[in-house]
């Protein structure tokens, strides 16, 4: 069997995401791989928790921007993101998943990944980065995107919700969408009710689409 497939997954919060794509590892949603590292920009992220204590146990690592500037005077976001990086490229993924990682990434973090370097020095392939967005595309790009669409179906500006994973560009949120799922929202219904029928359908996006990227550049069959 070849060696297994490689993903990085970025977190900064509760880990639900990242509990799906551990409960797919090695079953025929997500074959022939493994989670090398979880990466949170939250020390207190409970994402961290779950990798450690899934079985076998997931390395962790954790890189907060404020401590990070606050105990490397003189350096900025992009030294921040350049660390990202380099971590990340330390592990030789396949992939890398962002899974509620809030944080916009900016070149110097995006530009290692498209040109990496083999071991002659030749550039080859770039390392697909995707990310899991709550909205459609387009529709409300960045932060609190699920509270900002029940408030416009409440003005009776949409009827429906949706979650997408799309691959990760400088502009956010505005990658190429590799899946798109619309979650409609129920007149009457609380937030919280729309939240939990929305998070199912990320728990399933997150496996497809993580198992279609990596199979585009690491067939399970290679
Ligand atoms: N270059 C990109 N970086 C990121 C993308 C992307 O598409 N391109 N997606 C985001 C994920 N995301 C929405 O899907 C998102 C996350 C966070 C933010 C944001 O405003 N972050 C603030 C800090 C907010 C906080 O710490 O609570 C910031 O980075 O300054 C917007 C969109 C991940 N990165
Ligand atoms: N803009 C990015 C964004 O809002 N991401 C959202 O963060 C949550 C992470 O949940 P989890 O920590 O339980 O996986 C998910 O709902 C995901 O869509």
């Amino acid at each position: 069997m070849a060696s297994p497939r490689k993903l990085i997954v970025l977190i900064s919060g509760s880990g639900t995401n990242l509990q799906a794509l551990i409960d797919a590892l090695n079953t025929p949603r997500l074959p022939n791989a493994t989670i090398s590292l979880v990466l949170s920009n939250r020390k207190a992220a409970y994402g961290l928790t779950r990798a450690a204590q899934a079985d076998p146990p997931i390395r962790t690592a954790s890189l907060a921007l404020q401590p990070y500037l606050k105990s490397n005077p003189g350096k900025t976001r992009d030294d921040y993101d350049a660390e990202v990086a380099k971590i990340v490229l330390n592990e030789e993924p396949d992939i890398v998943v962002l899974a509620g990682w809030m944080h916009i990434l900016g070149d110097k973090f995006l530009e290692p990944l498209e040109q990496v370097k083999s071991e002659e020095g030749s550039a080859r392939k770039a390392i697909p980065v995707i990310n899991l967005h709550p909205a459609l595309p387009g529709a409300f790009d960045g932060a609190h995107a699920i509270e900002r669409a029940f408030e416009a179906f409440q003005k009776g500006e949409i009827d429906s919700g949706g979650v997408m994973v799309h691959r990760v560009i400088k502009e956010v949120d505005r990658g190429e969408p590799v899946i798109v799922r619309e979650v409609p929202i129920e007149k009457g219904e609380s937030i919280e009710a729309f939240e939990e029928r929305l998070h199912k359908v990320e728990h399933e996006i997150i496996v497809q689409a993580t198992a279609m990227v990596l199979d585009e550049v690491n067939p399970v069959s290679s």
